[in-house]
């Protein structure tokens, strides 16, 4: 798998709770890649933490945040990146998400609900009702999050060893095609 993948990053996408990061940390020893994280990148660059970013300068800047930092890991291989869930909505985005391979963790809303509730991390879930909010983001989103190179879905028991498992087979099933194609 290593060498077929020769180099090339690879980024988890899918939404908030969807477990990239947790999957992403897993992945990146196996695959001797590093593993980094655009929401950590972003607070970095921005001296703020992404809930300040949203409450200070609004999600437009927090986009444009995210766009620069995406830019800047194009230039970089042997990663592992855990992107974040509106990452898919920029279309500047998939020409840099498209220099690696797009892995979609395809978890069902009510998980997403249940591992996410409490949470006041992610700006977006602050609404009077966090599941309807989920499904009307997941509805706007699903179209762009079915253009990763490979889709997995998530069970409700499935660990994230296990879903790391799954990518990393659903990937070598394309990298395969993909060989045998040339
Ligand atoms: N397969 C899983 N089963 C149960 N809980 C999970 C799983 N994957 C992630 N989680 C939990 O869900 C929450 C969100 O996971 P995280 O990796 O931060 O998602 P994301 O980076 O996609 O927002 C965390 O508390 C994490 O421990
Ligand atoms: O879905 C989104 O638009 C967002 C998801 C968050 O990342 P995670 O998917 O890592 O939670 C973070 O980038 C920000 O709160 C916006």
């Amino acid at each position: 798998m290593k060498q077929f993948l020769k180099g090339c990053n690879l980024y988890l996408i899918g939404m908030m709770g969807s477990g990239k990061t947790t999957v992403a940390q897993i992945l990146a020893p196996q695959l001797e890649y590093r593993y980094l994280d655009s929401d950590r990148l972003i607070e970095q660059v921005a001296g703020q933490s992404i809930p300040e970013i949203f409450a200070e300068s609004g999600e437009a800047a927090f986009r444009e945040l995210e766009t620069k930092v995406l830019s800047e890991l194009c230039a970089y291989t042997h990663l592992v990146v855990a992107t974040g869930g509106g990452i898919i909505l920029n279309r500047q985005n998939w020409s840099y998400l498209q220099h690696g391979v797009v892995v979609w963790l395809d978890v069902p809303v009510e998980q997403l609900y249940q591992r996410l509730a409490g949470d006041t991390t992610r700006p977006l879930l602050r609404d009077p009702d966090p599941m309807a909010k989920l499904r009307s983001l997941l509805d706007q989103r699903q179209s762009l999050y079915k253009q990763a190179d490979v889709r997995v879905i998530v069970g409700p028991e499935d660990t994230p060893e296990q879903i790391a498992t799954g990518v990393l087979a659903e990937i070598s099933k394309i990298l395969k095609d993909h060989t045998n194609q040339n």
